[in-house]
């Protein structure tokens, strides 16, 4: 199903600019100062109502924005540009489904154990932060500031900056106590690092026995539907499905604007591919593609992006592959033809304990704005894993079939478990021999790659 969308007129936008002028100039006259640049931004997009803080005459909610007139005008348009380059280009699979999960969905995609954030609390009043944010701030604000800092000093800072995604909850605490980072409101000691989950309960139905959440992602709607999208596909792969949608996350303490909202619009796409085949027959059409990129092993050893051709990043192996990179293509021609600035746009590589465990490989598209560089786009090769945790937990086979040409006749292998030896030898541990067992020999036919797009942050930039 495609949904022809068809962009908002722009005279909402020109009315909305009209007079803008004097704000205009006055904008420019503070180019140089990008803090002061950003609030008056802001301040003028508020004032011509883009977007207002919700629930304003009651003091608004940190997080919550409404869009105004030009704010829903540039919002349509993005999205009706976003479906005609993606949706509508590639064929792909649209589905709409809702925003309230039950519980069973989310603990089998790993949401309900996994989705979480460090958080440190003020120890006096109990304010929350992200453990991660505080130590960002610190290190950026000595780099920026603190002219007595040894070269030493600096190499150790710009390292922790490069890796702070890759910390563990110990190393982010220790590094805290280190510096003798406090909480920045009160200057109270702050608690250790611990994980916060952010996801939004409810309940569904008036009895509160079903527990649901708010969905944190658009993207397990697409898995939960597989079966019935490979059929409607013809059973054959690859294909792709797509969804535009809210997504919740009760974020710990929400700055940064329209940036880290706890509501905001995702687009997403999953597209199904053959895990043994992972080459993509349109991928010489963006092979040519020359942009910066930032792989991991750069990262690491403080080097900075460069420019790579496409084809040249697949070929050597820094991009795992060619689906991969077909959407890496694709994501920088979408963020260019809107508007985006091609040099202060840049493809950064996931480090090692950054990236999900089940994930094969993992690049952010990230833009360069008055924060610093900030994901917008995160596109990864997440393996068959929600597949095969939705297929576990339901017991619906969520699988492709490939048919082979000729019938081929093939000897196999098949490991019986004896639960007779393996409780003689085992005991109590003979449940988790006999599920490993189990786990090593199913096999799956499907792997996706998972690309999203958040739209409020788009509107920040310059
Ligand atoms: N709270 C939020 N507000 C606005 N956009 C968001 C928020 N959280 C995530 N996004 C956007 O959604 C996209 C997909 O989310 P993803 O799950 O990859 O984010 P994430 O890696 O968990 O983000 P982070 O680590 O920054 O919290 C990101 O590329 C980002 O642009």
């Amino acid at each position: 199903r495609a949904i022809a969308a068809k962009p908002h007129p722009p005279q909402t936008l020109a009315a909305a600019a009209a007079g803008a002028t004097s704000t205009t100039r006055k904008l420019a006259a503070m180019a140089g100062n990008r803090e002061a640049f950003r609030v008056a931004v802001g301040n003028t997009l508020e004032r011509r109502l883009f977007y207002v803080p919700s629930f304003k005459i009651y003091g608004g909610v940190a997080g919550l924005y409404d869009y105004g007139p030009p704010g829903c005008a540039v919002k349509a348009n993005v999205l009706a540009f976003w479906r005609q380059h993606f949706v509508l280009e590639e064929g792909m699979l649209e589905v709409d489904c809702p925003c309230v999960t039950p519980e069973v969905v989310l603990k089998a995609s790993g949401h309900v154990e996994k989705f979480t954030d460090l958080m440190v609390k003020d120890e006096k009043t109990g304010s929350c932060y992200r453990a991660d944010h505080l130590l960002k701030d610190f290190c950026k604000e000595k780099l920026e500031n603190d002219n007595t800092l040894s070269p030493q000093k600096e190499e150790e800072l710009n390292h922790i900056l490069a890796v702070l995604d890759d910390l563990s909850a110990e190393q982010l605490g220790a590094k805290i106590k280190e510096y003798g980072i406090a909480a920045p409101d009160t200057k109270n000691p702050l608690s250790d690092p611990y994980p916060f989950n952010l996801m939004f309960q409810t309940s569904i139905g008036p009895s509160g026995l079903s527990t649901g959440y708010m969905r944190p992602e658009t993207a397990q709607g697409i898995f939960v539907n597989f079966k019935d999208l490979y059929y409607y596909n013809g059973n054959k792969l690859p294909f792709a499905a797509a969804q535009i949608g809210q997504a919740f996350r009760n974020e710990i303490s929400p700055r940064q604007g329209l940036l880290r909202v706890r509501e905001f619009t995702l687009a997403e796409i999953e597209h199904f591919v053959d895990p043994e085949d992972k080459s993509h027959p349109k991928f010489s059409d963006v092979s040519d593609l020359e942009f910066l990129m930032f792989p991991r092993e750069d990262q690491l050893t403080g080097r900075s992006a460069t420019r790579v051709r496409l084809g040249e990043a697949v070929s050597e192996g820094t991009v795992n592959n060619e689906t991969l990179g077909f959407f890496i293509g694709r994501v920088y021609l979408f963020l260019t033809q809107l508007g985006i600035d091609k040099d202060r746009l840049r493809f950064r590589q996931h480090l090692p304990n950054e990236m999900a465990h089940y994930a094969a490989d993992c690049w952010d598209a990230e833009i360069e704005c008055s924060y610093g560089w900030i994901e917008c786009v995160g596109i990864a090769d997440r393996s068959a894993y929600d597949l095969r945790a939705h297929s576990d937990k339901s017991g619906v086979p969520l699988e492709a079939h490939e048919k082979f040409a000729e019938p081929r006749e093939v000897e196999k292998l098949v490991i019986t478990p004896s639960k007779k030896e393996l409780g003689l030898a085992f005991k109590g541990d003979q449940k988790m021999v006999l599920e490993a067992l189990e786990v090593s020999f199913v096999s799956t036919l499907t792997c996706h790659i998972l690309l999203l797009l958040c739209w409020p942050t788009l509107k920040f930039l310059r």
